[in-house]
């Protein structure tokens, strides 16, 4: 049977009258791609910030399996801790470090991944110069698999904004996560670089084993990648299934439709 690496259980979030998050039930499987979508307002992101620790929901569980079959419990637990378990993600904003190289953006990510110790980097004491040389060479390896080394020494501002977003991944990959969670991966991204952006996401899924989890609004790239859907609207999930199914669904079509005569 395929190991469920994360799912929610009747997660809601209420911000004083507002239900954003209303009894969300996700299950999301290893080596699946699973896209949360829904208009504006429907509570990804917030869906979100309660899985990764950002906000305790105001009820329910969220529970992650680690890749040894341990479910835990991570409901409420930090950011930090959550990133510890495996779980990375990205913002719907970018926040690279603008002046730093491409290269120093990984490693930094990295570092503070491993929390390496101040101290001990300050005064290079034994163990921490072998401990920096292997870092060093696993950011090679990665910049060099993701096709960034030719760019490791420019700095992040001068990317063009495509190569941000994906160093901004890059820079989730470089924390070792079983379960990567995009927050609108292509937003920015014209019609070219959301093409090759989903052949990356899908090569990043194979590459290194990844369960990914995103939040969404190009449809091509949801509906190309996805493996299931769930559609959220005013908090609350309307449907769920494949991408055919959700495509035909009448409410998702209605969900869509009221948001475009709103605009
Ligand atoms: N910290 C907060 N305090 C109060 N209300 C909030 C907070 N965060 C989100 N909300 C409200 O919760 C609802 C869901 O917002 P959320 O940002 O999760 O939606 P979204 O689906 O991610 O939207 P978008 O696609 O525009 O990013 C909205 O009504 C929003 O105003």
């Amino acid at each position: 049977m395929i190991r469920t690496v994360l799912r929610t259980e009747h997660v809601t979030m209420q911000f004083g009258g507002v239900i954003a998050v209303n009894d969300l039930n996700i299950v999301v499987k290893e080596h699946e791609i699973i896209a949360l979508i829904g208009p504006n307002g429907a509570g990804k992101t917030t869906a979100f910030n309660d899985i990764t620790g950002v906000y305790t929901p105001t009820k329910g569980r969220v529970i992650y399996t680690k890749t040894n079959g341990q479910e835990i419990d991570i409901t409420g637990k930090k950011p930090s801790e959550i990133a510890q378990l495996g779980i990375a993600r990205t913002f719907q904003n970018i926040r690279l470090f603008k002046d730093l190289s491409v290269y120093e953006n990984v490693l930094i990510a990295k570092h503070l991944h491993l929390k390496s110790n101040f101290v001990s980097a300050t005064f290079r004491l034994p163990g921490y110069k072998k401990e920096e040389e292997a870092m060093r060479a696993d950011v090679e390896r990665l910049l060099k698999e993701v096709k960034l080394w030719d760019v490791r020494n420019e700095k992040a501002s001068s990317l063009p904004y495509g190569k941000q977003r994906y160093l901004e991944i890059v820079r989730a990959l470089a924390t070792e996560p079983q379960l990567l969670l995009l927050d609108e991966p292509a937003a920015g991204m014209n019609p070219k670089e959301t093409a090759e952006l989903t052949d990356f996401i899908r090569q990043i899924r194979d590459r290194f084993k990844l369960t990914i989890f995103m939040i969404e609004h190009h449809m091509d790239l949801v509906m190309e990648i996805s493996d299931r859907i769930y559609v959220l609207d005013f908090g609350t999930t309307i449907a769920t299934g494949d991408p055919a199914a959700i495509q035909n669904n009448e409410r998702v079509i209605k969900a869509y439709l009221g948001e475009d005569e709103d605009a």
